[in-house]
């Protein structure tokens, strides 16, 4: 069963768990929490009468630069070569991937090239109607942002009368809630969990140093790839602000002047964050034996970190799935990106325990739990020392004393439960579970008839399941 993101209801009926004093109803949020941390979100009950449509400062990213690593990318090659003139009659709709609370997924494929695409169509008087506009907004110039292997490629967007259609990576592996409940005994071995949390990880890094604050992570929302890697979909209820990266050391003070000769290169895509071996961008001006005697130094010295951590960023909004709040979210406290890091534990706990630690009866009593109740772990399966040491760090309910507050990813990445994981190279491990063909075969398989080539309407919502639609091998489709 799906689960839900909190609901204006519950923001009313949990009252006796937060602190009643705190406006969570504010439409497009922008305030400042500190002198250089500025905030942009968007929430589920968000007002605005702004355009679907407008555009942020990265929006000529994704239209003008290929991203890396796409140079073979034929679906790339298929939207390049259309011209920039593309529109929803371009595409054959081939099956309803699912659908959220701002749109629809589509599997489709353009006409006249073998890509396939994953395209979320949201009804623009829909969105103004419920108040999504910004929402919508948000996800899409957060997507234009992205650049990085566990997460979606927005390979171009664009607006019809009635619609906005984001067009994006398709991911045939299904989710990893699905994923996990085919497991024996619904749970992941360890092994599997590490590969997917590190994985998860390295995609919560990089959104923070972009200044993003994921707010919605929870297994649903992690799709598996052809491949078998994953990527982090759904960014609706993430929240902007703007970062400063600094090198910090182990103390966790900003290093601000140089060391002798020493000179520190400080572009951040020199830094290797927890290595030991000095990369060139780390030069001296000493003789052959003095660098013998500095490279032993360097070695035992542990090198300064990146740390861009939107830590001090604070929102009041009360936004994402219950069973994953963080207590601070609850109570109204006010949150930065530590959220990311209470949700990154409950995600370990529920791959390796096959559920969350802090699901009550109904959702009150999961919120009430989330704030009050001290973790547990249960009996079986039994899982290691190290795996229940980090679930411990991370579920800390004071996010001040939460692992990862100070450092961010570094201090999860150095955790013993990730001895032995090759960070740099981990997108070329070989991982747990890679979709079979016959499952590919099943999603790539025109299972619905094409919209009219005549106009630009996508089919209307049915209201039948996934399955459904694969089974009967053509959906209906109503243009309207
Ligand atoms: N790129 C993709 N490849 C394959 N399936 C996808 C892709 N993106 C989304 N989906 C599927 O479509 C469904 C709807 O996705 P969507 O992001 O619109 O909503 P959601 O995750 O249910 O949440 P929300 O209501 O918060 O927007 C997802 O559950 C997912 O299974």
């Amino acid at each position: 069963m799906k689960r839900e993101s909190a609901s204006d209801q519950e923001k009313k009926t949990c009252s006796s768990v937060k602190n009643s004093s705190v406006s969570r109803n504010s439409s497009l949020t922008k305030t400042s929490a500190s002198a250089n941390v500025d905030f942009v979100e968007s929430e589920k009950s968000s007002s605005s009468s702004s355009d679907a449509s407008d555009d942020s400062s990265c929006t000529s990213f994704m239209m003008n630069n290929k991203p890396h690593n796409k140079s073979n990318d034929i679906r790339w090659e298929a939207i390049q070569s259309k011209d920039g003139s593309l529109g929803l009659t371009h595409f054959r709709l081939l099956k309803r991937l699912g659908c959220g609370d701002i749109g629809s997924v589509y599997l489709a494929d353009l006409t006249g090239t073998k890509a396939c695409f994953a395209i979320k169509v949201m009804d623009k008087a829909s969105l103004a109607g419920r108040k999504k506009l910004v929402r919508a907004r948000m996800e899409r110039q957060i997507l234009q942002c992205l650049d990085h292997p566990f997460l979606p490629t927005l390979y171009t967007h664009f607006e019809t009368d009635k619609f906005s259609c984001l067009v994006m990576e398709f991911c045939p592996g299904g989710d990893l809630h699905t994923l996990r409940q085919k497991q024996p005994g619904k749970h992941f071995t360890e092994q599997a969990v590490k590969f997917y949390v590190a994985e998860v990880l390295l995609a919560l890094e990089y959104l923070h140093m972009l200044g993003i604050v994921y707010r919605d992570l929870k297994p649903e929302n992690i799709l598996v790839r052809e491949d078998g890697h994953i990527m982090l979909s759904d960014f609706d209820l993430s929240l902007r602000c703007s970062v400063s990266p600094t090198l910090v050391n182990m103390d966790n003070e900003p290093i601000r002047k140089k060391n002798n000769n020493t000179l520190y290169c400080i572009e951040p895509s020199c830094i290797q964050p927890s290595c030991a071996v000095p990369t060139s961008c780390f030069f001296s001006r000493k003789s052959k034996k003095e660098k013998e005697k500095k490279k032993e130094a360097v070695s035992l010295i542990p090198l300064p970190e990146l740390m861009a951590e939107p830590t001090s960023a604070r929102s009041m909004s009360f936004v994402g799935t219950h069973e994953y709040l963080a207590p601070e979210i609850i109570k109204g406290d006010g949150h930065g990106s530590a959220v990311d890091w209470w949700a990154f534990g409950i995600f370990t706990y529920e791959l390796l325990f096959g559920r969350t630690p802090f699901k009550g009866s109904g959702n009150r009593a999961t919120l009430c739990n989330v704030v009050s109740q001290p973790l547990r772990f249960p009996e079986s399966p039994v899982v290691s020392f190290s795996a229940r040491d980090l679930i411990k760090g991370l579920l800390v309910k004071e996010p001040g004393q939460r692992l990862a507050y100070k450092r961010g990813a570094t201090e999860i990445k150095q955790h013993p439960f990730f001895q032995g994981i090759n960070w740099a190279l981990i997108r070329c491990a070989t991982p747990p579970h890679v979709p079979n063909p016959a499952e590919l075969q099943r999603c790539s398989v025109p299972a619905v008839v094409s919209t009219s080539e005549k106009t630009d309407l996508p089919p209307k919502e049915v209201p039948n399941s996934d399955q459904r639609s694969c089974d009967r091998n053509y959906l209906d489709f109503d243009f309207f």
